[in-house]
Order: C-alpha cells, then structure tokens, then sequence
C-alpha cells in the first residue's frame, strides 16, 4: 500500500500505472477503430477514475484529499503512459512513417482541425499538396491522395476500401450517404434512385420550368440593382428542392417567411469542416446543450417536414414519395424513422445546397467575363428558335452552356475535400506506391482539378475545354465533382437540368449581368467555408434585363 509521504513508493505506483498505459495502447488501442464509441469512452475514463478513487479509499487508510491526490498522480500516469507510447509509435513506428507531411500531423488529428479552423480545408489541402506532392500524411493514419490514379482504386464499385467512420458523425440518423455497409447502401440506393429514373425527372420538368421563371421575374424587379446572388440561387435552389423534393412550395423567391431554413442549415453545418480530421468528436458535440443547439434546430426543422409530409397526399409523386412508401412498408421502427428522416435531410441537403453553390460561382465567371453571355447568346438562340426550353435532342448541341456548366463544377466542387475512405486490410497500391491497410484516404476533389499535372491553364474558367479545345485536358479522369459509381451523386441529372434550364432563361430574359459596384468576388472565392459542402460568402451582381 502506497505510503504518501513516502516519495519512493508513490513513484513505483505512478511507474506501474505508466506501464498498465503503455501496454494497454500495444494490446489494445492500436488495433481497430475506437472514434465511433468516442463518447463512450469519455464516461468510461470517468467511471475508471471513479473506480480508482473507491478502491484506493477502500483499500487504504487515507482521506479524501489523500486519496484524490493519489487518483490524479496515477491516472495522470496510466495517460501518460498510454499517449506517451501513442506518440512513439505515431513518429517512428507507423505504417505510414515514411509518408510526408506536416511534422504535428504525424503526432494527432488535432493538428489538421487546427490548421482549418477557418473552415478553409479545401485551400489548406491544395497548400499542403502543392508543397509535399501528390500523397501527404495529413493525420496518424490519414493520406491525402491527389493522384486521378486513385479514384478507381479508392471510390469504384469494385474498391475494396469502406467508407470512413467520417460518416457516422450523425449516428443515430443514419441515410443513404452516411451508411457504411456498402450491401444496404446498394439496397436502399435502388429504392431511392425510382425518383431519378428519367420518366422521374421529365415529370419534373414543368415544375423546374415554373421555378426558373420566377426566379427571372424576381430578378426582373431588381434589374439594374444589385443583389446577393449566393442568397438569390439559396431561394430558387429550396424552391425547386422543396417542391420536387418534398412536394412543398417554400416559396423563398417570393416571401421572406422561409428565408430562414437555408441559415439554419448552414449554421447546422458550421462543426463540421473543423471537426472533419475528428469525427469522434462529433457526437460529443451533438450531447452538449450550446455546441448542439443548431444542429438539433435543423434535425428538429427536418422532423417537422417528415411529419407534414407523411400526413399529407400529395399530386405529383416527388423525391419524399418513394422513400414514404418504403417507411409505410417497414415497422415503422425507431431504425426506419431514422432513415426517413435521415434520407429528407439528405434531399434537403443534397438538392438545394449544392445546386444554389455552383450556380453562385458559375455567375460569378459570367458577370466578370462578359464574352461568356455573347457566346451563350449565340449558341442558345438559333438553338431555341423562339422555343423557351432546349430540346432533349439539342441539349448536346448547347456545347458552350454545357462547358460553361462543368467548367464551374470543375472549379468549384460543392463538396471539395472529397470523400474519405478507409483501405483493407491488405492495402492498396497506387501507381507505386503502397498504402498499408486500415488508412483513412482522401482524394483532394478541389485541389485535384486545378492541378496544372490534370489542366492547362488549372485556375482559369475556359469552357472551351471541354468541346473545342481539348488539348486543354491533360488528364480526364481528374473530375470527381459527382464522385462516382454507387456512391456517386444521384442527383447530377436533376442538378445539371436545373442549372441548364436556369441560364437558357437567363439568356432569354436578360441582356447581361455584371459585378456590383465595390464586388470583385473577393469573398466568394477565398472565404467560402468548406463545411462538406460549401457555406457559400455574398456575391452582389446586377443583372440588366433585355429591351423589349
Ligand atoms: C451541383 C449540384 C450537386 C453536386 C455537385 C453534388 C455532389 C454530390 C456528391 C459529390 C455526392 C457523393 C458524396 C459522398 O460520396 O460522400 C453526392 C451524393 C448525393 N447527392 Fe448530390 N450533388 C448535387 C446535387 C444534388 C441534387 C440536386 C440532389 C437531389 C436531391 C442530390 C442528391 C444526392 C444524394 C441523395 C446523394 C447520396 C448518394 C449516395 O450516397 O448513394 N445531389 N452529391
């Protein structure tokens, strides 16, 4: 028994503890995942320092204070023990050793969310790369790989790496991008994809027709004055979303009542770019009572949606209808009222956020440059021929409007730090180089399309690139904006008529469009934050309207 006034004794006790840490990170912590139970562990430490101070209490025959002193020199011991070993093996004896990177990112994951703590991972990982090469270590047991080489490898149906546990940030609401199981994923995804299937989307069309010119009559009124398009493309985006999505009208375009939901959203998201490298921390987050407020707001919006829409019969089917269907099929258990409310949020998410993103950055290119109207004018009217909406047979003709459309999503992924995944047990091997099992992957979506190994001319938007002079692609499988297979966007032909059908009515209604006095894009383009997907900054424009 520890003498407390002996100097000797109490050493050889914190040395034991020392060494109970050391070898409970080589027996046990080193092997397997232990970020999901995050949380859990937190209250586990606690009860086993609670346990410690009843046992020394019991056993010994010292006070409180006594015994309190004791507990914190041999807990302090059992970290010191456990982190000290952590730290070695991170440093030296690591699979991923001879990877390089920044120095603290070997140590801890704590490392990378400090150094985005702007929420700026995006840019931050472009750095990273443009200054250690293709593959950096940017954690423990992460690598950033900005290598096209890697996306079949990493992402195709055939890869044998697993989503990362990135994904179980919001457990328990679970849906059909968070889920790992690649088996249920698969199932729910064939469910989910009826309301994508192309007799799905003609049916939509009217509805987008209808949305679209609102959204010039809106802009009709403001002709000639500025106005925040990243707000104006949130409105159309959660008028569309809302409508074909959840089969109600929002009606954000032409009332202010609703224009709270996209703030919420955002702030909903604003943890998530800086947790990013900690995904354990996130449930942690999402228990406490102020760091959870806006989150719970937003899963309690989302509830709200799932409970109209599920009481309500609705005309025309839309996303919602097919994922109702399925939850009035199940047992309605708490499981399946996770997924429906997961997969609404997903909808809400997926179909406005990201659309309203890129139209933003996509307006920004033609208000700067005013050739790029001419020659959408020029290609779209003879094409339309006094008709409003492109044919299904011209959409390929309209090749300067679509090379405008995937020039912004290649320079501006709405999710532009990628998709983590985790490689098996057996590794991979990219090119020549081998990645050791268990490491989490990522491939730098934004940093990847603007290398100049991918692009010529990487930073500059030149539609042309992708019709007439392809010259100016070096390497085409260097475009993950959808990302792909069975994980990939299920909503890129929504996504992708949407903004067509948004621009060919911009360029029937409006002369042109340029920045605001005082706006130069600034904002937009180096303080969007990267929340997974993009928290768009203001971008005042002027839209004129065509003369009668
Ligand atoms: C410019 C617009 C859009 C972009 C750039 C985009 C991008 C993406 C990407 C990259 C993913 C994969 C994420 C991952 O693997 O972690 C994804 C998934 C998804 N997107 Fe989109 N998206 C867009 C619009 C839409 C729209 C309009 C919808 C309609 C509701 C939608 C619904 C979804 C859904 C449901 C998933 C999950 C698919 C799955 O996991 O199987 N997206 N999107």
């Amino acid at each position: 028994m520890p003498d407390l006034t002996d100097n000797k004794t109490v050493a050889q006790g914190c040395a034991v503890f020392v060494a109970a840490g050391v070898a409970s990170h080589l027996v046990y912590f080193i092997r397997g995942n232990h970020n999901k139970f995050a949380h859990l562990w937190v209250t586990r430490a606690l009860k086993g320092i609670s346990l410690l101070v009843c046992a020394l209490l019991f056993v010994t025959r010292y006070d409180i204070l006594q015994t309190l002193v004791l507990t914190s020199l041999f807990s302090t011991s059992w970290f010191t023990g456990l982190y000290t070993s952590i730290a070695i093996y991170r440093l030296w004896f690591h699979p991923l050793s001879k990877f390089p990177g920044p120095f603290w990112a070997r140590l801890s994951n704590f490392y990378h969310a400090y150094i985005i703590r702007k929420s700026d991972n995006y840019l931050v990982m472009q750095k990273l790369h443009e200054k250690y090469g293709p593959i950096v270590r940017t954690g423990p047991s992460n690598l950033s790989v900005n290598d096209p080489a890697a996306i079949d490898i990493v992402l195709s149906n055939s890869s044998k790496c697993v989503k990362s546990p990135w994904y179980e940030r919001s457990l328990p609401v679970v849906n059909l991008h968070t889920v790992r199981d690649q088996k249920t994923h698969d199932a729910r995804r064939k469910m989910f994809s009826m309301a994508f299937s192309p007799s799905a989307l003609r049916d939509y069309e009217q509805r987008l027709v209808k949305h679209c010119n609102e959204f010039s009559h809106q802009m009709k009124i403001r002709a000639g004055k500025p106005f925040d398009a990243s707000d104006w493309f949130k409105f159309f985006a959660f008028d569309v979303m809302g409508d074909i999505g959840l089969g109600k009208e929002f009606h954000m375009m032409t009332s202010e009542t609703n224009r709270w939901i996209p703030e919420l959203l955002e702030t909903s998201m604003a943890d998530v770019g800086p947790t990013t490298p900690l995904p354990w921390i996130a449930p942690i987050l999402h228990r406490l009572p102020k760091a959870g407020t806006k989150g719970r707001q937003w899963l309690e919006f989302v509830g709200s949606q799932v409970a109209e829409r599920v009481e309500k019969q609705v005309e025309k089917a839309d996303v919602l209808t097919c994922l109702i269907a399925a939850y009035n099929k199940s047992e309605k258990k708490d499981v399946d009222y996770q997924w429906l409310r997961g997969d609404t949020r997903l909808t809400i998410v997926g179909g406005s956020d990201t659309t309203a993103a890129t139209l933003t950055f996509l307006f920004y290119y033609l208000a700067k440059d005013p050739s790029q109207v001419k020659k959408l004018r020029a290609e779209l009217e003879p094409l339309l021929n006094g008709r409003t909406r492109l044919d299904a047979k011209d959409v390929s003709k309209a090749q300067h409007l679509n090379g405008v459309i995937q020039e912004a999503l290649r320079l501006h992924p709405a999710i532009p730090s990628g998709f983590p995944r985790v490689t098996p047990d057996e590794g991979i091997t990219v090119g020549d180089t081998y990645i050791p099992g268990d490491t989490v992957v990522v491939l730098p979506v934004y940093a990847m399309q603007r290398d100049e190994d991918n692009y010529q001319q990487a930073n500059e938007f030149v539609p042309e690139r992708w019709y007439s002079k392809p010259e100016m692609i070096k390497n085409r499988d260097a475009f993950l904006t959808w990302n792909i297979g069975m994980n990939g966007c299920i909503g890129r032909a929504l996504a992708i008529t949407e903004m067509r059908d948004l621009i060919t009515n911009f360029i029937q209604n409006f002369e042109s469009v340029e920045l605001a006095p005082g706006e130069d894009g600034s904002r937009l383009l180096n303080e969007t934050k990267d929340h997974f997907t993009l928290g768009v900054k203001p971008l005042n424009l002027v839209f004129h309207a065509k003369k009668q």
